[in-house]
Order: C-alpha cells, then sequence, then structure tokens
C-alpha cells in the first residue's frame, strides 16, 4: 500500500462540514497526519513569524540562553531535548523557543527583546493558530457525533480556551542549525516520537526531513506544500482511535548548507481537564495499553497536564532544567 499524506480543503467549511469532517477523520484514524490547505491563516503572517524566528535565533548564544526554557516557556538549545529518549544517545540538533498564549498583550513569562517589541504580532499570530485549531478540533466533533448535550461540535472548544488560566498550549519557534558538528552521532535531527497534545499545527518552510511513519513500520517523507499547515492528531484521548503517528526530522543533504526553521503550534486541552473518553460512539470505550506513560498509571484516568508532564520528564530528563515547578 502506498502511504500519503491527505491534503484537506478547509474552503466554505459551513456549507462542507460534512465531508470535510469525514476526511479528517478518515485522515486521523489511519495515517494521523495531514496537510490543511485554505485555512484562514494569511500567508504574510506566517512569513512574519519565520522572520521574526530568525531574528531571534541570530542573537548571540548568551541572549537566548538569558531566556532559558522554564516552565515549559522559553529557549532549548542545541542538544537539550530529546524527542526519543529511548534510542537516542544525543539530543536533538534543534534550538526551540516556546511560547505560552498571549493576553491582551500581557505575557507572564520571560522574553528577549526582539519577542517583546513585536508583542502584538506574535499575538495575532498564536491566537489565530489557536482559532484555526479550534476550528479543526471542531471537524473532529462534528465527525465523532458529539451529541448536543455534551457541547456538540463545540465540544472541544470547551476545553480549549485560549485564555483559561490553565491553557498549556504552546506556540513553538524552532531552528536546525546547517552544519551539522561531526561529533554529533545521530542519524536524526529531532528523534522520533508522537506529539503531547490534541493536535498539532506545524508549519514549515524552504527546507524539509520531516518524515512520518504512516505504515507503522515504513517512513515516508512530509513535504512542504505552500501555504498549507500539516496537522497531527491525538490517540491518547481518543482511546486509540485516531493514531498519533510518529514523526521525525530526518538528516538531508542540505541540512548540511541551510538552516531548517519550522514553527508548531501545540494545542492542548487545559491542564486540568481529566482525559476520560469522549462522548462519542464511534470512540473505543477502553484505552488501549498506551507505551509513553508507566505501567501503574495505564488504567488511571490522567489529566491533560499530567499527561503533559510525563511527556515533558521523558523528552527533558538528561537536562537538569526544571519545566514544571
Ligand atoms: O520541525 C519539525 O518539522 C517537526 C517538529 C516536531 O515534530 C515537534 O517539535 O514536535
Ligand atoms: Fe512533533
Amino acid at each position: 500500500m502506498v502511504y500519503e499524506l491527505p491534503v484537506i480543503d478547509f474552503s466554505n467549511f459551513e456549507k462542507r462540514s460534512s465531508i470535510i469532517s469525514q476526511e479528517i477523520l478518515d485522515a486521523c484514524k489511519t495515517i494521523g497526519f495531514f496537510y490543511v490547505i485554505n485555512h484562514q491563516i494569511p500567508k504574510e503572517m506566517v512569513q512574519e513569524a519565520f522572520a521574526l524566528s530568525k531574528k531571534f535565533y541570530d542573537l548571540p548564544i548568551e541572549k537566548k540562553e538569558a531566556v532559558a526554557i522554564k516552565n515549559n516557556r522559553g529557549y532549548t538549545g542545541l542538544y537539550v531535548q530529546k524527542l526519543d529518549p529511548d534510542t537516542q544517545k544525543q539530543g536533538d540538533h534543534k534550538e526551540a523557543f516556546n511560547f505560552g498564549p498571549f493576553i491582551s498583550s500581557k505575557y507572564n513569562y520571560p522574553l528577549p527583546e526582539v519577542f517583546a517589541e513585536s508583542k502584538p504580532q506574535l499575538e495575532k499570530f498564536s491566537s489565530k493558530c489557536h482559532a484555526t485549531l479550534v476550528h479543526i478540533l471542531e471537524a473532529f466533533a462534528i465527525a465523532l457525533e458529539i451529541p448536543e448535550e455534551e457541547g456538540g461540535r463545540k465540544y472541544f472548544s470547551r476545553t480549549h480556551k485560549y485564555d483559561d488560566p490553565d491553557c498549556t498550549e504552546t506556540l513553538r519557534f524552532l531552528k536546525y542549525p546547517r552544519n551539522v558538528e561531526s561529533s554529533y552521532k545521530e542519524p536524526v535531527r529531532a528523534g522520533a516520537h508522537t506529539d503531547y497534545g490534541s493536535l498539532t499545527l506545524l508549519f514549515q518552510k524552504d527546507i524539509g526531513g520531516l518524515e512520518v511513519q504512516a505504515s507503522r513500520t515504513e517512513w515516508i517523507s512530509a513535504p512542504i506544500i505552500e501555504n498549507a499547515i500539516l496537522g497531527g492528531a491525538f490517540d491518547f484521548w481518543s482511546n486509540g482511535l485516531f493514531k498519533s503517528t510518529m514523526h521525525r526530522v530526518t538528516q538531508l543533504p542540505e541540512h548540511q548548507t541551510h538552516d531548517r526553521y519550522s514553527i508548531a503550534f501545540f494545542g492542548q486541552p487545559a491542564s486540568n481537564t481529566p482525559l476520560t473518553a469522549i462522548p462519542s460512539k464511534i470512540i473505543p470505550k477502553e484505552r488501549p495499553v498506551h507505551k509513553e506513560i508507566p505501567e501503574h498509571l495505564q488504567n488511571k484516568i490522567l489529566t491533560s497536564g499530567d499527561y503533559l508532564q510525563l511527556r515533558l520528564n521523558a523528552a527533558y530528563q538528561s537536562s537538569n532544567q526544571v519545566l514544571v515547578e
């Protein structure tokens, strides 16, 4: 079977919502990844976000380290995170900056000057990512036929609120610098992993490298599609109905000569949300064994915050940074 990532056209959502929702459901039950085109994030806004990201990464290392990650917000340097802690000997060859939500230009975490002076722009982009995420989640809710009394198509909006004090959604600017050091032995630049939240939106630019384990054994490339967002779904909360597909950033020859930038927006239910079965007759009643959580927690109800913390602890275990206090 040849696997290809589906491209889902979000135009005219109100008129075409049942078709779009079915396409989303099919994609999430099988491959776990899909592209979204004709979404509501203007291309200029994405380009500006990439330009701002470059401005930050061009700063001297001391300026970046001054805003080192804490409580999952801030800067992570090269080799700090291991997205595949069971296999990787060295951390990922990438830098990252994690933002929390911006609300009316208020931002409660450390910010370097280049970002502080662009707060309105960052807020616009980040809240637009959130709105797009909620829009896609609405398609999930339609496909799952969530009963009206449970919130119907707005079911996921209830737990995904940008201005919720328990919102743990993260906008992340990533850079994979060129010229991999000769001491760097990993065949990947970001280890194979599944994401930690409800839905991830990913923006790629110029340089590819993302691969998806579509068939569960073989890797296929997730090429850059102009103005498309790549979406990835959640298995934990859907009791395995949706596939959280393994993905990684592999080394390509062009990575020797070109920096690779990407942007992710990680959707999360508010941290106090219990991840009980989604009220849908399509969702399996029981949660299958989940390899990312320890045995004693397999039959327990975890909150979104518990689950996130487990995954973050694993990915940063070799680093001394305190992530959530
Ligand atoms: O940089 C990319 O293309 C992928 C990043 C990613 O998968 C992640 O940060 O979870
Ligand atoms: Fe990822």
